[in-house]
């Protein structure tokens, strides 16, 4: 390759890694991964190989990476804060030991201290005479922002040193990191809020320890592991000959500890720790993206001396990415067995957290125009330990003219049922619950519960059976099964299915709140579709009913209304029903007692406590009958409280308010008298 080209494609990366940079260390919001980021430092440094004269002082490979936001003091650090050199495969570890030994004209094996790479970023504490006096961030290694206001509200930074031999100053360095049971908190909590979400923790602690506020600070999952010293004038660390005697002084004055570190002798065994924590990554309570490797004895650390950006007695192995960039190239709607329409991304195949992926979930529609994604876009997928491969964000620059908005499908991709989607919900459904074949199994096996249509001996397993088999696909073809058909099934005699085909015909003499629950409307339990039946007293009345008219039943809020009706509108379920009707399913008319006969007309009854005569649905359901309103706090509306034993603030609540109180046996003595 000619000088000018190798000019060129290093000024190309060189821009890429500046903006990249700027991203991530100023603004912490990166917009690709460190893979990529990584991937082009070593390309960088590998043009650099070629053409020494490329490796000028600005280059990125020779700065430490970050800036001073002018918005913090500034703070200059008395002795730099450096990066650290990769490494990425074992070699680079055996490399490394050799280049060291080289260098001190040793052959014997090298101590190394070992910690895990806490994926955060650093600070330096200042203490003088045993109290903090000042926190900068590394900056660009020369001078970083004063933080100390914020870093005085992490909950495990020491305000004061323990001990009576503390030294005159001491600088502390170490990682602030979000635990990621903290992170994931934070995230869903901005979710709630409909707030900015983080990328991952390490952008998470940097962001929240970058604030000018630092009751921000103050709010958020901070934490911090101390993992070497700066400065150090006086007291008792000033003795210890070696990187892990300081460290071990440093938590007798009080400072926390990674509980994870070690030393050990030679590469092999590092290797070695690599690999033990790499197997424990994924159950660490925060993230890491790596192990820093740093020769233990002080002495030979001096000896060794450093590079432009990074200590020579250093190195820091990186595990495989866990973010990887990709390109999501189609959206598939997948049906759940709930009716819950998923999105899912298809992905070009991307390596990543140590396999490969070609799928992630895109959750919900918020989700969808959370990530503000399109079909064609390059985004950033996370695969951390076994979770699911997520799509975290979308690399904007890289979209290209075609992209495609995702269009979220108003019919079920597998039924053609309507779809649904309450506001107040993020999951959009498919209406079809008595067709779809996605959710058939379940709304059979409901259909034919004890609760619902109590169909004698058609258990869990044999509806898969039948629906497997294609006998049936929906709970009106139950009535049509024959018995040469039941008894060609597996293991299935003639007496069991005589028997089936007797529960069948007996099941269709029910009840019309039973028929109503049977039918498996989201959120329509049996309270609910009693609470109908007794309201509208006939089937097709509830089916004729507006969204308003039901809003009006007892104990239905907007959202279980507006699933009836939706589920009542859908033309296949329609079908269905009065296939169900045809089939011969009927129960009897509801008559109410006339008004004068309803001993409770008009009157609004509280239950509390624990029945032991009867359930408190029944009970509910006699009290509705008799005209009564049941409700399910006490307040000066009410008539009559029915208290149970161990009833407790509502009793004592109506005793209060002078309202009139039964108990248990009251209310059965009040009932067999009618
Ligand atoms: N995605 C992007 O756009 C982007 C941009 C810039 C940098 N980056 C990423 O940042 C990293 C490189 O930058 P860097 O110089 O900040 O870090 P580095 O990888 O060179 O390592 C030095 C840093 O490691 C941290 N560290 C964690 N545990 C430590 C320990 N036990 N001992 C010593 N240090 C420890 C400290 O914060 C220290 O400053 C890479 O992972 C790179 O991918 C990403
Ligand atoms: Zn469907």
């Amino acid at each position: 390759m000619s000088d000018t080209s190798l000019a060129k494609q290093h000024q190309t990366i060189k821009q890429q890694l500046e903006t990249f940079a700027h991203q991530y260390y100023v603004l912490d919001e990166p917009s690709v991964p460190d893979a990529e980021y990584d991937r082009l430092m070593q390309a960088l440094i590998a043009l650099e190989k070629q053409d020494p004269s490329l490796r000028t002082p600005d280059s990125p490979s020779q700065k430490v990476g970050g800036a001073v936001l002018s918005k913090f003091e500034t703070v200059a650090h008395e002795i730099p804060m450096l990066s650290l050199d990769n490494g990425f495969a074992d070699d680079d570890l055996l490399a490394f030991e050799q280049r060291i030994l080289d260098r001190l004209n040793m052959t014997s094996e090298i101590e190394f201290a070992c910690e895990p790479k806490l994926d955060g970023l650093a600070v330096s504490i200042m203490y003088e005479n045993g109290v903090l006096t000042r926190a900068a961030t590394r900056g660009d290694g020369q001078s970083g922002e004063n933080i100390t206001e914020n870093v005085k509200t992490i909950a495990n930074v020491p305000l004061r040193l323990r001990g009576d031999k503390l030294p005159e100053r001491l600088e502390v360095r170490g990682e602030v990191f979000m635990p990621k049971e903290g992170f994931e908190a934070l995230n869903a909590a901005q979710k709630q809020k409909q707030a900015k979400t983080f990328v991952n923790p390490r952008n998470a602690a940097a962001g929240s320890l970058r604030q000018l506020d630092s009751k921000i600070t103050a709010s958020r999952p901070l934490r911090l592991y101390a993992y070497s010293v700066g400065v150090i004038e006086g007291g008792a660390i000033e003795q210890a000959s070696t990187h892990s005697e300081r460290l071990e002084a440093l938590a007798e004055m009080g400072l926390p500890l990674c509980k994870e570190t070690d030393t050990v002798k030679g590469a092999q065994a590092c290797i070695d720790y690599f690999n033990k924590i790499g197997r424990m990554r994924a159950n660490l309570s925060y993230d890491i993206d790596g192990v820093v490797f740093k020769v233990n004895n002080i002495e030979l650390q001096t000896r060794l001396g450093f590079v432009s950006k990074a200590p020579r007695w250093a190195l820091a192995q990186k595990f495989p990415a866990q973010e990887e960039m990709t390109r999501l190239m189609a959206v598939e709607f997948q049906v759940g067995r709930t009716g819950a329409i998923t999105p899912v991304a298809r992905l070009e195949p991307v390596f990543v957290g140590g396999v490969t992926v070609s799928n992630a979930t895109l959750h919900n529609q918020d989700e969808i125009e959370r990530l503000g994604v399109r079909v064609g876009d390059t985004v950033i997928i996370r695969r951390a330990g076994d979770v699911i491969p997520q799509v975290v964000s979308v690399v904007l620059d890289k979209r290209p003219d075609d992209a495609e908005e995702i269009v979220f499908p108003s019919h079920c991709p597998i039924c053609e049922s309507h779809v649904e989607k309450i506001a107040s919900e993020a999951v959009a459904r498919c209406t079809g619950g008595l067709v779809c074949s996605a959710q058939r199994k379940e709304a059979i096996k409901h259909f034919a519960s004890r609760k619902a249509l109590d169909i004698d001996g058609l258990g869990d397993k044999l509806v898969e059976q039948l629906v497997e088999q294609k006998l049936i696909e929906n709970p009106a073809d139950l009535f049509h099964l024959s018995l040469p058909q039941l008894t060609s099934l597996d293991r299935f005699g003639d007496k069991s299915a005589v028997n089936l085909l007797r529960a069948l015909d007996a099941a269709k003499e029910t009840t019309l709140p039973r028929f109503l629950y049977a039918l498996g409307i989201r959120e329509v339990g049996e309270a609910t579709a009693r609470n109908l039946a007794l309201h509208f007293l006939s089937l097709e009345e509830v089916i004729k009913a507006s969204f308003e008219a039901l809003v009006e039943v007892q104990d239905v809020g907007e959202v279980v209304a507006r699933h009836i009706f939706e589920f009542m509108h859908e033309p296949s379920n329609q079908s269905i029903i009065q296939k169900l009707q045809e089939a011969g399913v009927h129960w009897p008319v509801i008559e109410l007692a006339p008004i004068e006969q309803q001993p409770f007309a008009g009157k609004t009854i509280v239950l509390t406590g624990t029945l032991s005569q009867m359930g408190r649905s029944e009970a509910k359901a006699k009290l509705q009958e008799l005209g009564a309103k049941v409700s399910s706090s006490v307040s000066a509306k009410t008539d009559l409280l029915i208290a149970g034993e161990k009833a407790g603030s509502k009793l004592a609540k109506a005793s209060e308010l002078g309202i009139e109180t039964w108990d248990e046996q009251a209310l059965v003595d009040f009932l067999a008298s009618r």
